[in-house]
C-alpha cells in the first residue's frame, strides 16, 4: 500500500492517496455550491499548483473529488469526517474533526441561527433533520465554527446552540413557519455557473 509522505499512514483511502504518485497536498474543501464559498477555488488552483477541490457528490458542481458521508480527509496525524447535512443545498456537508472537538458547518448550522432555506434546493426540513440528527448528537463542547459570522461570533458550542439557537429549539413545525417567513432578500451574484473546462471555478451569472 501507498504511504502518505504527510501522515505516514499506510491506509490509503483515509489519506485519500489512490495510488503512489497522486498525494495531495493542498485541498480547497467547500461546504457546499454557493457562489460566496467556491468562488475562490478557480483562482486558487491558477496560484497554487498541485491544489484539488473538494465538494459533495450531491452539490452538482465539478471538483477534483467528490465527498460522500463517511469520507476522512487526512491532514498532518487529524482528519475530517465528511457529514452530510442538507437543508440550506442538497450538497451541503459538515466537517467534523475526528476527535469531535470541532465542526465546520458550512452554511447548515449559523450561531443563534441558520442557513436559510428559500432558494436553490433549501428544504427546512431536511435541514432541520440533518443539524438535529448530524450536528446535535455532536458531543456537548464540541466547537462549532459556521461559514458565516453576522453578529460578531465566531464559535459556539454544540451545547450552547442545542440551548439558544432560537430557530432549532422550536418544533419541527415551528421550525418550517420560521424559515418560510424569513423574507430575507436573495443575496446579489449568488447564482453560480460552472463552465466544463473549470474546475470548481465559478462565473458569476
Ligand atoms: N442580509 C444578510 C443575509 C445574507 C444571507 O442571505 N445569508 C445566507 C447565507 S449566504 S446564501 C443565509 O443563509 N442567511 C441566513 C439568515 O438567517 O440570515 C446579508 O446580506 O448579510
Amino acid at each position: 500500500a501507498a504511504v502518505c509522505p504527510v501522515c505516514h499512514q499506510a491506509d490509503g483511502d483515509r489519506c485519500m492517496v489512490k495510488d503512489e504518485s497522486s498525494f495531495i497536498l493542498f485541498l480547497k474543501v467547500n461546504t457546499h455550491c454557493h457562489a460566496d464559498h467556491i468562488t475562490s477555488t478557480g483562482l486558487m488552483k491558477k496560484r497554487l499548483a498541485g491544489l484539488k477541490s473538494a465538494i459533495s457528490k450531491f452539490s452538482g458542481a465539478s471538483a477534483d473529488i467528490h465527498l460522500s458521508e463517511g469520507d476522512k480527509i487526512t491532514f498532518g496525524k487529524q482528519y475530517l469526517t465528511v457529514v452530510e447535512t442538507p437543508g440550506h443545498t442538497d450538497g451541503c456537508v459538515t466537517l467534523v474533526t475526528g476527535d469531535r472537538s470541532m465542526a465546520f458547518t458550512g452554511d447548515a448550522l449559523l450561531i443563534r441561527g441558520c442557513g436559510r432555506t428559500d432558494f436553490q434546493q433549501g428544504s427546512a426540513k431536511k435541514l432541520y433533520q440533518s443539524i438535529h440528527q448530524k450536528i446535535f448528537t455532536l458531543p456537548d463542547h464540541c466547537l462549532i465554527y459556521p461559514g458565516h459570522d453576522y453578529k460578531g461570533q465566531t464559535a459556539s458550542t454544540v451545547a450552547e446552540e442545542r440551548k439558544f439557537n432560537p430557530r432549532l429549539t422550536k418544533s419541527l413545525e415551528e421550525f418550517v413557519d420560521i424559515m418560510n417567513n424569513l423574507n430575507l432578500p436573495k443575496p446579489k451574484k449568488i447564482d453560480v455557473s460552472v463552465p466544463a473546462n473549470l474546475v470548481c471555478g465559478v462565473h458569476e451569472v
